[in-house]
């Protein structure tokens, strides 16, 4: 397995770059494009190995998608005219595409197997199964259907009334997407707001969706009208940026067209929580998607607490955010987060263990973790697990730390950045 050394010297980051495109984003446009009968074009689409697959999965079905760099031109027949793969759909460590097109499928007409790598083929899929069995679905496959590979019979569905019992924007979208195509009004309950992109898509797809107060109503039987997306830039690969301006001295990055979706901005929260220097400039675009440029600067930080319905507004930053509190004066809690158990790593014992190969005072508690800092960080050998998350953590890691970092497995980071480390490059002086 590659080995990189992640050598960045003292040097602190200057400049400005553009983030890629928002993978949430990306993988929504193209299923939305490939169940709309018609031409979708997509700008923006973040070419990274996730998406990629989701590309795949939807030319198996036979959805014409044409990519031209990050701009999509997706020619669909409609969902009624799917042809019935001859092959399983490889959703590989895309847990994004393995949930959400589980609900798509159920409403289809043809009959498919979604199977994954070995991390997918570990993470939960009951929690997406179970509604969409109380739908009328037909999915079946190993421990009754609680994990990969899963084969799914597409055919008629009703409507659900269900209160997620976790806040997971791939269960709500998977229940969205089987709810569009089933007999009925549907209702779904959130105890704490969830990413709302799917929502937000059906209505640019023409789709009339109800959402507030927790609760989203949506009537089956609506089909969506092909149109163009405009995808704006991740937050979350915003995210190693903003956290590496913070802590580096002397740095000052501009991060541009960075989408804004409220749902997604909680580590903005964060940071001015812990007495980080960022400002946000919105664009006017009239688009559903708010975005804008961040501007993060070096200052002191101090330790915070980070919890409830925060958490899923920053769920996949809370690696990089428990890096940066390891540089914050003071003690940072960070609680309900239990979910992080079970993406593609195990997180919480993912960000103890590798950061303490350095040095840090990381806490790990059943749910979150408990951070002391300001520590020295010094060199050592860090392991991405596969998971391109840690594998970014670990290189802003190795900006702060005083001795040589090396990064095993490097090679997951293209899944959600593939130019991660050509970025980096650009901002270092
Ligand atoms: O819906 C989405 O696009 C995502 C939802 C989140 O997962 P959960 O729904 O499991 O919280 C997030 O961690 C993932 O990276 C992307
Ligand atoms: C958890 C993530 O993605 P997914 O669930 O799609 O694998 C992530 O990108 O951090």
């Amino acid at each position: 397995m590659e080995r990189m050394k992640l050598e960045y010297g003292t040097g602190s980051l200057r400049g400005a770059i553009t983030v890629p495109g928002d993978k949430s984003i990306s993988h929504r446009a193209v299923m939305f494009g490939s169940i709309a009968e018609g031409r979708t074009t997509i700008s923006g689409f973040l070419a990274g190995e996730d998406c990629l697959r989701t590309i795949d999965c939807f030319r198996s079905l036979g959805v014409d998608i044409v990519r031209n760099g990050t701009d999509l031109t997706i020619s669909s027949p409609g969902i009624d005219g799917w042809a019935e793969p001859s092959d399983i759909l490889y959703t590989g460590n895309s847990g994004t595409t393995t949930r959400l097109i589980l609900g798509v499928l159920a409403g289809s007409r043809v009959h498919s197997v979604v199977s994954g790598d070995s991390s997918i083929a570990r993470r939960p899929m009951k929690r997406v199964t179970g509604p969409l069995a109380l739908m009328g679905a037909d999915i079946r496959g190993r421990d009754s259907a609680r994990y990969t590979p899963l084969a799914v019979q597409g055919g008629p569905l009703s409507a659900i009334e269900y209160d997620m019992p976790v806040a997971s924007a791939q269960v709500k979208s998977a229940i969205l997407f089987a709810a569009m195509r089933a007999e009925g009004e549907s209702v779904i309950r959130e105890k704490d707001v969830s990413r709302d992109h799917t929502e937000r898509m059906m209505r640019n797809f023409g789709i009339s969706v109800e959402s507030g107060g927790g609760e989203i109503r949506l009537r089956g039987g609506q089909k969506p009208s092909a149109v163009h997306v405009e995808v704006p830039g991740d937050i979350s690969s915003a995210a190693f940026f903003l956290a590496a301006g913070a802590a580096v001295q002397g740095s000052e990055v501009e991060l541009e067209n960075v989408g804004l979706n409220p749902t997604r901005t909680g580590m903005l929260d964060v940071l001015e929580a812990m007495g980080a220097d960022v400002s946000v400039r919105e664009s006017v675009t009239g688009d559903s998607e708010k975005r804008g440029t961040l501007t993060v600067r070096h200052s002191d930080l101090r330790g915070t607490e980070i919890s409830g319905s925060l958490i899923p507004r920053l769920i996949d930053e809370i690696p990089v955010i428990a890096l940066l509190a390891t540089q914050a004066e003071g003690v940072t809690v960070i609680r309900d987060a239990e979910e992080l158990r079970v993406k593609e790593t195990d997180r919480i014992a993912a960000v103890a263990e590798e950061l303490g190969k350095l040095g840090a005072d990381i806490e790990p508690t059943p749910d979150g973790m408990v951070i002391r800092g300001p520590v020295r960080l010094h060199g050592g050998v860090l392991h991405s697990r596969g998971d391109h998350r840690i594998g970014m953590m670990a290189a802003v890691a190795a900006l702060i730390a005083d001795g040589p970092v090396e990064l095993e497995d490097p090679g997951c980071i293209a899944i959600s950045y593939p130019a991660f480390f050509d970025d980096l490059k650009s901002l270092l002086r």
